[in-house]
């Protein structure tokens, strides 16, 4: 044992609305932000820039991406060096779900589910978010969901699935009279 730390593996996704000083739109800031990372390890794959609509009360659309990334670091430690490179694109606090030049999220972690006052992985919400699934399905298609085994394709394909009316009773094809 030398000591060093394993690597272990991530998917960090990217959200964007605000134009930047330096790198323009929402998307060329997902693109700086995916280049500022590899600060932080090596990065393994980084997903097409999406243009999406804004989920909640953010107003204007995002801009989403989402990188694979393997870093020494710790879930904490990547934590913080993630909320460090948000407030270097100059995020300082705002509202939750507000408009915001950037926004990193751990989505998976290659270790499994950590849960802590503050961090909690997988992401509380990502399986029901199309602007998380959809970028990370381009670079992580057969990451299985811990929690659910789940890969991310086949959560995608059921948060997009048009969801049955629940007023209306499954038909019973074996009790049928006619
Ligand atoms: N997996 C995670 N990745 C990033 N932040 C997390 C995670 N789990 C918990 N958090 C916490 O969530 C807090 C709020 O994050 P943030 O301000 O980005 O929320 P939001 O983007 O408005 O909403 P949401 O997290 O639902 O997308 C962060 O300060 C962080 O401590
Ligand atoms: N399309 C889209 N909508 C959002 C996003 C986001 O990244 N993309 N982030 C939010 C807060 O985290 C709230 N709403």
């Amino acid at each position: 044992m030398t000591g060093a730390s394993p690597h272990t593996s991530y998917a960090v996704a990217i959200g964007s609305n605000r134009r930047h000083h330096r790198h323009g739109l929402p998307a060329g800031v997902v693109r700086a932000a995916a280049q500022a990372l590899a600060a932080l390890g090596t990065i393994r794959a980084v997903a097409p820039v999406r243009a999406t609509p804004a989920l909640g009360p953010a107003g204007r659309g995002f801009a989403n991406g989402a990188v694979l990334i393997d870093s020494p670091l710790a879930p904490p430690a990547l934590l913080a060096a993630l909320k460090r490179i948000e407030r270097g694109f100059g995020r300082r606090g705002g509202r939750r779900w507000g408009p915001r030049v950037l926004d990193l999220d751990i989505i998976l972690w290659s270790g499994g589910g950590w849960a802590e006052p503050g961090l909690v992985i997988p992401h509380p919400d990502y399986r029901i978010r199309d602007f998380v699934l959809g970028p990370l399905a381009a670079i992580a298609p057969g990451w299985r969901d811990p929690l659910s085994g789940l890969t991310v394709r086949q959560l995608r394909h059921r948060q997009r699935r048009p969801q049955p009316c629940p007023a209306v009773p499954p038909v019973d094809r074996g009790r049928s009279s006619f």
